[in-house]
């Protein structure tokens, strides 16, 4: 037996089992059946628990809290502005007497404007707006976009309620206010806001006029009845108000201002947090309708095309309401309620307003706002009716959309208004809304190129995403949640379509007229963007005449500066040539004022070289200043040497001048002196060497001396070379510094001012050859020395004589006539020696 169970018991387990995920399936018992049944032997092995389907049955499931659902935390009605009685004008306008015969069709359609049945046909006729039910809307797009484009008929539903144009403020007030006001009494917040574009009711939806009040006058009134019902049960209610509005000046950013608030009303925001607005205790209904009175006074309004008085900023009224009440024994706060109702500006687009300027800056604040607005709102519809999908954030980008984030975020109640106007010329502003706003949309496809046009909308992708798009609505139709993820697609899209309008999407007469407008705006791109380039182009142009004007002014100066600088030359030279006499004592003091010139004149050469480098003259600078410079050596070595009879009435009457009186010159006018001394020198050694050839035997008064030496003596005096105020270590050092000079220039020609190598180089160029003087012997040198020695202490004898007054002594050489063969024989010889 044991044997036998052994054969029939299964093999003991691998290390790996493989688990069938799916065994082949066997046809099973009913569970009626299998429960009745008894489990059965072989079911030991494979044992299959019965499906407890009546266990199930039998589970009580607990009710859970119904969620709120989109309508209740955010209720969305629609107003439609009554239409312009168009008519009234044709009909009251009496018909004016012509005698020619009228047009018949005029004739015809005066007729028919008559009649009022056809009035009220034709009013009918120019709505695009129709009402369908309570809660939903057909807008058809006018016959001039029907035929031009592919006609589309929407439909929007899901509105809590749609008031139709003859409906009343009360009817707004009870439907819509009522509610939320019964909530805010018992110490619930909620939020009411008005939107819809320019001039389509929002502001006579939530003000009203004094003959038809709206939602704030018509709130209050509730409220102060409200209060005194309740004052009269025992609990103390306190209502405070505060009105604000948002407001970007010239698009200047985004500010708040108080409407209650004296003085400077702006206010400073932080994020969602207005700080420092005022808020006023009302206690009456007349307070409260005054402040409101004064508030709207001072609210930002104006004219445009579309609203005479067109708000231009989003207002924003806030009834606080503080209760204190009572509980049982023990005082408790409870927490305050706020009711906000909000009046925003309304989208306008520029065409029909009209807007330049200043408005135009403000119809964009307005329109961002609008839009940021919408985008909040079309998110939070999104997120109410599809919770999977994440919550798409859009209020940081406005101020407004910060301050209201907890009612769009859906954490408090809101209740929209949407104001729409039915003129067919309003279609496109009405739609833009309806596709922004509502809770749901339907698109209608019933024309009858449908089928030429869904083939066409084939090769568009998009457009036949829209084509599955017909949404039904939640009250209605059976498949919300099959049509949700349609919608969102939706939704999507057109925030899409209306952010990009995309150009080659003819699915709607909406893209198609944004294509139209994007033309025209390219149009008007490229011709701001001409006029840009033009206006640069111009000023360019100017800005090259202002660079040619300062070019021809600097050129002038540079001319001018030229001349100044040859009339300097010139004078320098003329200076220069008074100088060089190789005799002259009186010559001496002129020589600082030379050497300034000559200074002068060098700043100025190169001030001028700079000038011309800079400013790219046509001139070659260096050429020019090389150029002066050869000029000015020729011209000074061409000069004259003024003859022994100028040299003298020079020195004395114009050049000695200041330094004439002082007997011991400065180091440095003895370092200037040195090329004026120059000539001097080589005429002493020339005369020291005419002394040694030529001995002169009229001059044997002499002292100490040869006659040869004392008559060289005495010529030199007649040639007035004694130096009254140059002292001989001064003359010596003059020499030796010439020497070196001399030397230098021979080697550094360029380097060498003209001044500097003027005496050596006049001598260079007028001989061709180079001076002699190295040449001679050197007892001619010893002799000039010797000369020298006399000479110097001849002048102080005669500066000892002269020292008493002005009577000369009879013993100078200098006082001696000469003889006018000497000298022009000295003139020879002096000529002579130097070749
Ligand atoms: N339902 C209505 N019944 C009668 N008149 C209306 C209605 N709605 C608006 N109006 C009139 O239309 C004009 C413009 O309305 P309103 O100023 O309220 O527009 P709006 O939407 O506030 O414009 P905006 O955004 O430019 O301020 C007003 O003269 C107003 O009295």
């Amino acid at each position: 037996m044991e044997e036998l169970q052994r054969s029939f018991s299964p093999p003991p387990c691998p290390s790996t089992v493989t688990v069938r995920r799916n065994p082949p399936r066997r046809a099973r018992a009913t569970p009626f059946t299998t429960a009745a049944k008894p489990p059965s032997a072989s079911a030991n092995t494979h044992d299959v628990p019965a499906f407890p389907i009546d266990e199930i049955l039998s589970i009580q499931i607990p009710q859970s809290e119904p969620k709120p659902s989109v309508t209740e935390s955010l209720k969305i009605f629609l107003r439609i502005k009554p239409l312009k009685t168009v008519t009234k004008v044709t009909t009251t306008k009496s018909r004016p007497r012509n005698v020619w015969p009228q047009n018949p069709s005029k004739k015809n359609t005066a007729k028919e404007n008559r009649n009022p049945e056809n009035a009220k046909k034709k009013k009918s006729e120019e709505a695009c707006i129709a009402l369908n039910d309570a809660y939903s809307v057909t807008l058809t797009p006018p016959q001039a976009l029907q035929e031009l484009k592919r006609s589309k008929t929407e439909v929007y539903e899901g509105f809590s309620h749609v008031f139709p144009a003859d409906c009343s403020q009360n009817d707004v007030y009870g439907k819509m206010v009522q509610p939320l006001l019964e909530d805010f009494m018992k110490g619930k917040s909620g939020m009411l806001a008005a939107l819809g574009p320019s001039g389509s009711g929002k502001t006579h939806t939530v003000f009203g006029t004094p003959k038809d009040p709206g939602i704030v006058p018509l709130t209050l009134r509730q409220i102060f009845n409200k209060s005194d019902e309740s004052s009269q049960g025992g609990s103390f209610r306190s209502f405070h108000l505060s009105i604000f509005e948002i407001y970007s000046e010239r698009g200047k950013g985004e500010k708040a201002y108080d409407l209650l608030g004296d003085g400077s009303s702006e206010l400073s925001v932080q994020q969602s947090t207005i700080r420092g607005l005022k808020e006023v205790q009302i206690r009456n209904l007349e307070e409260a309708e005054s402040l409101i009175a004064q508030a709207m006074l001072k609210r930002a309004t104006a004219t445009t095309n579309s609203n005479s008085q067109s708000s231009r900023s989003q207002c924003i009224i806030n009834i606080r309401a503080a209760h204190n009440g009572v509980s049982n024994e023990t005082k408790t706060q409870s927490s305050d309620a706020m009711l906000t109702i909000v009046d925003l500006a309304g989208a306008e687009r520029e065409k029909r307003t009209g807007n330049q300027g200043e408005r135009l800056v403000e119809s964009n604040f307005i329109n961002n706002t609008s839009m940021v607005f919408g985008q909040c709102l079309r998110a939070l519809l999104e997120y109410q009716k599809n919770r999977k999908k994440g919550f798409q954030k859009h209020h940081q980008n406005s101020l407004l959309t910060r301050y209201l984030r907890d009612y769009l975020e859906g954490k408090k109640r809101m209740a929209l208004i949407l104001t729409v106007k039915a003129g067919e010329e309003d279609y496109l502003d009405t739609s833009y809304l309806l596709k922004q706003a509502s809770p749901y949309m339907k698109i209608k496809f019933d024309n009858t190129e449908e089928v030429c046009n869904k083939r066409q909308l084939k090769t568009f992708p998009r457009v036949e995403r829209n084509k599955k798009m017909k949404l039904g609505v939640p009250k209605t139709s059976q498949n919300d949640e099959s049509v949700a993820e349609a919608k969102n697609q939706i939704s999507q899209e057109v925030n899409l379509k209306e952010k990009k309008a995309d150009p080659t999407d003819k699915s709607s007469p909406r893209l198609e007229h944004v294509a139209s407008d994007k033309s025209e705006r390219e149009h008007i791109i490229m011709r701001n963007f001409a006029k840009v380039v033009w206006n640069v182009l111009k000023q360019y142009n100017e800005k090259l005449k202002v660079a040619e004007g300062a070019i021809c002014s600097l050129k002038e100066n540079l001319r001018s500066e030229q001349l100044k600088s040859r009339e300097l030359e010139t004078e320098l030279n003329n200076l220069k040539s008074s100088c060089l006499p190789p005799k002259s004592n009186s010559a001496e003091p002129c020589i600082p004022e030379v050497e300034a010139l000559g200074h002068a004149k060098e700043q100025f050469e190169v001030a001028t070289s700079l000038a011309n480098a800079e400013s790219n003259v046509d001139e070659d600078p260096s050429n020019l200043i090389e150029t002066r410079i050869e000029v000015s050596a020729e011209e000074c070595n061409e000069s004259p040497v003024p003859s022994k009879n100028v040299v003298p009435d020079l020195g004395n009457e114009d050049i000695s001048c200041a330094k004439q009186d002082d007997p011991t010159p400065s180091p440095e006018q003895v370092e200037v002196s040195k090329n004026c001394n120059n000539n001097r020198l080589s005429n002493i050694q020339t005369e020291s060497a005419i002394s040694r050839r030529f001995p002169d035997s009229e001059k044997q008064e002499r002292r100490l001396l040869p006659d040869t030496s004392r008559s060289l003596a005495e010529e030199m005096n007649d040639l007035d070379l004694n130096d009254n105020q140059i002292e001989k270590p001064q003359v010596k050092m003059a020499e030796t510094r010439v020497q070196e000079k001399l030397e230098s220039t021979q080697h550094r020609k360029v380097e060498v001012p003209a001044r500097e190598a003027e005496p050596a180089s006049a001598k260079k160029q007028r001989n061709g050859q180079k001076p002699k003087r190295r040449l001679q012997p050197a007892s001619s040198v010893l002799l000039t020395r010797e000369i020298n020695t006399l000479e110097i202490e001849d002048d102080i004898t005669e500066r000892k004589g002269n020292r008493g007054g002005k009577k000369t002594t009879t013993g100078t050489v200098a006082a001696q006539p000469r003889s006018q063969g000497s000298v022009t024989l000295l003139r020879l010889l002096t000529n002579n020696l130097h070749l």
